[in-house]
């Protein structure tokens, strides 16, 4: 059953086309990876999907809900990680956490396991902006992951993560995978999308010029070269 069915969407930002007519459907438990280089699209395409930003054209549902008919009921079944962090620093890890279990009526018990998932239980009282730059990566993400969202929407995520941190993301969206999530993030790093994505979309000026299964490429390093050579082209 398609989860995620996104239609000919298109995104103008005055009279720049920065999305042009784009389609393509996701099933419960699928991953789909946005590549392409800067400018293609992928974070308009990750805004429009999570409601932050409207679309000029085109139609977006999500299990049978749609976006533009019913955006809130549509957004209640969303995790959004963004690019960028736009947290008040002077806010703690576990209040900022807090604040949006109570958005998606999350228990405390669960929060104290997503801080585990993202190793910050340390830091659970430090405030945001004395974390690093990775460590405010993994809260981004741990903020997403809450309530387990039917959909979720990574921007970039693993921008500024370890190598033990991209292992343990990879880890964890596997499991979301079984689970049943339909996960769609953006990325510059073509292992990562080969290892955990299960079509990987290549995105130029707005539109998708490649579509790459990756159960049909062979071994991972085949999927990896593949994407290379599609951003060399
Ligand atoms: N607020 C905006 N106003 C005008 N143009 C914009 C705006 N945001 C993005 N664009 C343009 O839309 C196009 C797509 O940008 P977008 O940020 O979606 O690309 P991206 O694939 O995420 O790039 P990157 O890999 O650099 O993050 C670009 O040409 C960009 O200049």
């Amino acid at each position: 059953m398609t989860g995620l069915d996104v239609r000919e969407v298109s995104k103008m930002y005055k009279k720049k086309t920065a999305l042009s007519s784009l389609s393509f459907q996701a099933n419960q438990g699928e991953c789909i990876v946005l590549c392409g280089g800067n400018g293609a699209g992928k974070s308009t395409l990750l805004s429009i999907l999570a409601g932050i930003l409207p679309p000029t054209d085109g139609t977006v549902t999500l299990h049978g809900v749609s976006l533009r008919m019913n955006r809130k009921q549509y957004i209640s079944h969303i995790g959004y990680m963004p690019d960028e962090f736009h947290a008040p620093p002077m806010v703690t890890v576990w209040e900022f956490l807090s604040f949006y279990a109570s958005l998606r009526k999350v228990t405390r018990e669960q929060v104290e396991e997503t801080l585990h998932d993202i190793g910050l239980e340390a830091q659970k009282m430090e405030w945001i902006k004395h974390l690093s730059k990775g460590m405010r990566q993994r809260l981004l993400f741990g903020q997403a992951l809450l309530g387990n969202p039917a959909l979720l929407l990574l921007d970039e995520p693993t921008n500024g993560l370890d190598p033990f941190w991209v292992d343990r993301f990879i880890d964890i969206l596997k499991q979301r995978k079984n689970e049943g999530t339909i996960i769609i993030f953006s990325t510059h790093m073509m292992d990562v999308a080969a290892d955990v994505g299960d079509v990987i979309v290549f995105m130029k000026n707005g539109a998708i010029v490649h579509r790459i299964e990756t159960a049909a490429c062979g071994p991972k390093e085949q999927t990896v070269l593949q994407l290379l050579a599609l951003h060399r082209q």
